[in-house]
């Protein structure tokens, strides 16, 4: 058996070719099924799938990452007109009973390194498709799957790696298993790196030095970006968002790309975001100007002031804002939200809709922050951001902090103009 936590050895990979062909699934007897099912404790339900859990990981917090990522595959169904699936590190197999039931994937591989969930997994498909010839489940390292499957010429339209810890090396192998146009759903829990507490370690699965900045859980997102639009320049593709999502239980960052090769002069947002510890505005830049700026907003330079710089990071939208809206109308038609329905799913892709401005720099602004550097009482929020929507500025609330604000406004400015607020009495 495998270790199984997401940390086997680089030198694992690449494989040499000739690599053992992957087995199919074996069937298991009827009554088996059945016995399994009476008599199991871990028994639970999502979107109205009951499944079990077994022994498995199997969270269910993570059920809003599944929820956008069925959507998201369903809509990729939708314009392509077809979908193959292959769920790296299925667990107990409920993403994969997804894909094949809610996004009607044509066909999914299932695939987990401990073969000990074997039965588990085949219990679980053959309860939602009794069409076998509809999914496979196999036990490799996921490295190895994704590269057997790229030997063989045999690409999906989308990867989905739900690692423990980093993803980082699970890129090139299912970048290379990807069709063009296909999409790959990233899953990263490592928040040290993301935090700024482990530049070198985020250096070296990355590329990018990261400090602490006070949004650090975006900037997981954006390293995890950043780092995939590396590796897929090194193949000779470019990767964008369509969504990023950061969940509060872990913590949690979740992305999902779209990989195609690279137009011409294409802009690869990839670059370096400045904080200044002096004044506490943010701001991103291009290599071209790396080494040259300070904060633009107090003029302090170098780091000697305060002015610290992460990078190279994704520097770009967070989300597709054409994407997320197909997804919230999916969303709507399936009955996932609306009417009193899926409340906090329309309110996070509502959230996501707004972040996806391309004005937006990357970044937010904590109230509390802001208000304790100044020394006031801050405005409510919802009258800050309508003000700066009307003076011309792009303001958007963050998914990922209830109290913080996006803004293309300066520190200075924004501060000036929560002063001048909180002084209006309100009616
Ligand atoms: C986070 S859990 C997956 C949870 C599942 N996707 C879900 O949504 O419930 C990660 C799974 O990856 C498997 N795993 C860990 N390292 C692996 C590797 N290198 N290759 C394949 N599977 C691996 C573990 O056995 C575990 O079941
Ligand atoms: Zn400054």
């Amino acid at each position: 058996m495998l270790a199984l936590h997401g940390c086997f050895p680089k030198s694992l990979f690449p494989y040499p070719i000739g690599t053992p062909k992957l087995e199919t699934s074996t069937v298991l007897c009827k009554d088996r099924i059945l016995k399994v099912n009476c008599c199991n404790p871990n028994r639970q339900t999502e979107r109205g799938i009951e499944f079990d859990i077994g022994g498995a990981f199997y969270r269910h917090e993570s059920s809003t990452g599944r929820d956008l990522g069925i959507l998201a595959a369903s809509v990729y169904r939708q314009s392509k007109g077809g979908l193959r699936v292959l769920d790296a590190m299925c667990g107990c197999g409920i993403r994969s009973c997804r894909y094949l039931m809610e996004a009607e994937a044509d066909f999914v591989l299932a695939n987990d390194a401990n073969d000990e969930y074997r039965d588990l997994i085949v219990g679980n498909l053959k309860q939602v498709e009794r069409d076998e010839t509809r999914w496979v489940v196999c036990h490799s390292e996921a490295n190895r799957v994704l590269t057997e499957r790229y030997l063989q010429r045999d690409f999906f339209d989308l990867i989905d790696i739900d690692s423990f810890g980093s993803e980082s090396m699970f890129l090139r192998s299912a970048m290379l298993a990807l069709r063009l146009g296909g999409l790959l759903y990233l899953t990263n829990t490592d928040g040290y790196s993301s935090g700024g507490h482990r530049p070198r370690h985020s250096l070296d699965a990355y590329g990018a030095f990261v400090r602490p900045l006070p949004f650090a859980n975006e900037i997981g997102l954006r390293m995890l970006i950043g780092g995939a639009v590396r590796e897929a320049a090194v193949l000779g593709y470019h990767v964008t968002p369509l969504f990023s999502y950061y969940a509060y239980h872990g913590p949690v960052f979740r992305v999902m790309l779209r990989m195609n090769r690279p137009k011409i002069l294409e802009n690869r947002d990839y670059g370096f975001i400045g904080y200044c510890n002096r004044c506490g505005h943010s701001q991103a830049f291009s290599w071209e100007e790396l080494g040259k700026i300070g904060c633009s907003c107090c003029n302090s330079e170098g780091s000697r002031q305060g002015f610290v710089v992460s990078g190279p990071l994704w520097i770009g939208p967070l989300h597709s804002s054409d994407h997320i809206t197909q997804m919230l109308d999916l969303a709507a038609e399936w009955g996932w939200v609306g009417n009193g329905a899926g409340v906090e799913l329309e309110k996070l892709l509502k959230h996501m809709l707004d972040e996806s401005d391309p004005r937006l720099p990357p970044g937010y602004i904590k109230l509390d922050e802001m208000t304790r550097r100044a020394k006031m009482n801050g405005p409510p929020l919802r009258m800050l951001m309508r003000t700066l929507q009307e003076m011309g500025y792009a303001a958007s609330r963050s998914h990922i902090a209830s109290s913080a604000i996006k803004t293309d406004c300066g520190m200075a400015v924004l501060t000036k103009l929560a002063k001048e607020l909180v002084s209006i009495p309100q009616s």
